[in-house]
């Protein structure tokens, strides 16, 4: 088979490429999709009546937003706003926190990190953000005069400064370079702001876009082969359950970073310049999972969420279930600290883990899972009368063999520079796109879309000099 354009992977990024030729009137491509769906990262699950985002949920920021636009161009944006605010604080032994102690500390900690780049510009560039939150705590701590105990004060900030593992998905904040944090860029407008049918109504309509045919599922490329003027890509077609390749001038690789770390070297042949491998290598890509805590009634109607504020001064062990599942690790159930409520539904909590204990925790039983998520919101909010949990629903994205992760950070050691290495066009043949490849907007959708599209811009450009002359 043979397109002059091959893009590998059919989410957002690949999915905007496509976008990009079929608007251009260049229909000479073909996009392969190793899973049995489109979208990648983005992951809608129809659910009760509605739908749970298992991936992407937020379109961060509404000013000049390429996927906000589309969403609004297809009146897909949701504008309604949920006005319950009852949120529970407790330390995991069950005692309650007043909720306005808690917040006015937490408002600390967001204009710390608020302030942060400050700091940044400040340091020298190889220190970790981590380091730099660990200063600014201790600051804090120093001066801090507060009717509240200080282990409770540091459980607060390290439940903040979680959240930003959570943003970042790397598994410890001293991993975590400042390099490049103050060349993200934040977009205007509202930076959390949902999809009224979910995310997968934007990648479904990108590729309603696209003639059908150009988009093959089940494909999942084994080799590039670019030794030759021509650029051979061999696939397993899981639907046909046999070998087949595809011969093309151009390659489009959109496949996560997380994939090109294990696999560059089978992929590519020959391998890739030392530069790139060096760079897949430096850049950090971890674990970030969503636990979709489903309980067997409703909410109270002002009901929010429940946060455990992890106390170091008191012992704590998992009981019921530690006895149940035979658990040896005794630490990773401090991964779960926030439950909050999702928008359209009453009855469901959305818990955050990241890092190794999130690696650890898709290891476990769902059933597993559940025991040890009821026995710590028992324990930790006995005075809050929530109703039963009763099933868990998650993401497993570092196990799943088409992403091995979440989404890419610059690790201590690396620089936004192998984000641009990582985009580096080779011998006019292989270009790279997607969500690694952008460091102004990294880990996102919309960086994703934006990457894809002038990457294909690059292609058909590139196509024109060479074969229209
Ligand atoms: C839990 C989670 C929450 C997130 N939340 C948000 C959010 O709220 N807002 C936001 O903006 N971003 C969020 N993100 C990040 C966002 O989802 C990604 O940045 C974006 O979707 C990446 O798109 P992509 O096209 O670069 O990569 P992908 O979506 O990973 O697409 C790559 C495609 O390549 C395919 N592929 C891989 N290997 C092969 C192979 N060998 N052969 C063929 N195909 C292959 C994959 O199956 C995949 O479809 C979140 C991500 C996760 C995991």
């Amino acid at each position: 088979m043979s397109n002059k354009v091959i893009v590998i992977g059919a989410g957002i990024a690949g999915l905007a490429a496509a976008n990009y030729f079929v608007q251009n009137g260049y229909n000479d491509f073909v996009v392969l999709e190793a899973s049995n769906y489109i979208g990648g990262r983005i992951k809608t699950m129809p659910f009760q009546k509605s739908f749970i985002e298992i991936g992407a949920q937020w379109m961060h920021g509404t000013e000049n937003n390429p996927v906000y636009d589309i969403a609004a161009s297809i009146d897909a944006v949701d504008d309604s706003t949920d006005k319950a605010d009852n949120m529970y604080y407790s330390t995991q032994d069950g005692q309650k926190l007043d909720e306005k102690i808690v917040e006015a500390i937490q408002k600390e900690t967001a204009d710390i990190m608020e302030n942060l780049g400050e700091r940044v510009d400040e340091s020298d560039s190889t220190q970790s953000i981590g380091s730099l939150l660990d200063e600014s705590y201790r600051d804090i701590e120093a001066n801090h005069e507060s009717e509240i105990d200080a282990s409770i004060i540091k459980g607060i900030f390290r439940a903040a400064f979680n959240n930003e593992r959570f943003e970042s998905s790397c598994d410890d904040l001293h991993e975590l370079s400042s390099n490049g944090w103050n060349n993200f860029e934040t977009l205007g407008g509202n930076l959390f702001c949902n999809n009224k049918y979910g995310y997968s109504k934007i990648t479904d309509y990108l590729a309603s876009q696209v003639p059908e045919e150009l988009i093959k599922l089940n494909q999942v490329v084994e080799k590039i082969d670019w030794s030759g003027d021509e650029v051979v890509v061999s696939v397993y077609d899981n639907s046909e359950q046999k070998r087949k390749s595809f011969t093309g001038k151009v390659v489009l690789c959109t496949v996560s970073l997380g994939v090109l770390k294990r696999s560059h070297t089978q992929l590519f042949k020959p391998k890739l310049p030392q530069n790139k491998i060096q760079s897949i290598d430096r850049l950090g890509f971890g674990t970030v999972n969503k636990i979709f805590v489903i309980f067997e009634k409703n909410f109270e109607p002002d009901f929010q969420g429940v946060q455990i504020i992890w106390n170091d001064d008191l012992g704590f062990e998992l009981q019921r279930s530690k006895k149940k599942w035979n658990l040896d690790n005794t630490e990773f159930y401090k991964a779960f600290d926030n439950f909050d409520k999702i928008p359209n539904h009453k009855n469901i909590l959305l818990g955050f883990t990241a890092g190794k204990n999130a690696e650890y925790i898709e290891k476990l039983d769902d059933e597993c899972v559940l025991d040890v998520i009821s026995e710590l919101l028992e324990r930790s909010f006995p005075y809050a009368n929530l109703p039963k949990p009763v099933k868990v629903i998650r993401s497993r994205w570092n196990s799943n063999a088409f992403t091995r992760g979440a989404y890419s950070y610059i690790k201590v050691g690396s620089s936004i520079e192998d984000m641009n290495n990582l985009a580096e066009t080779i011998d006019n043949k292989l270009f790279f796109a997607g969500e690694a490849t952008i460091y102004q907007y990294l880990g996102t959708v919309h960086g994703a879309y934006s990457s894809g599209f002038s990457k294909a811009e690059e292609i058909l450009a590139s196509l024109r000099n060479t074969y229209e002359d």
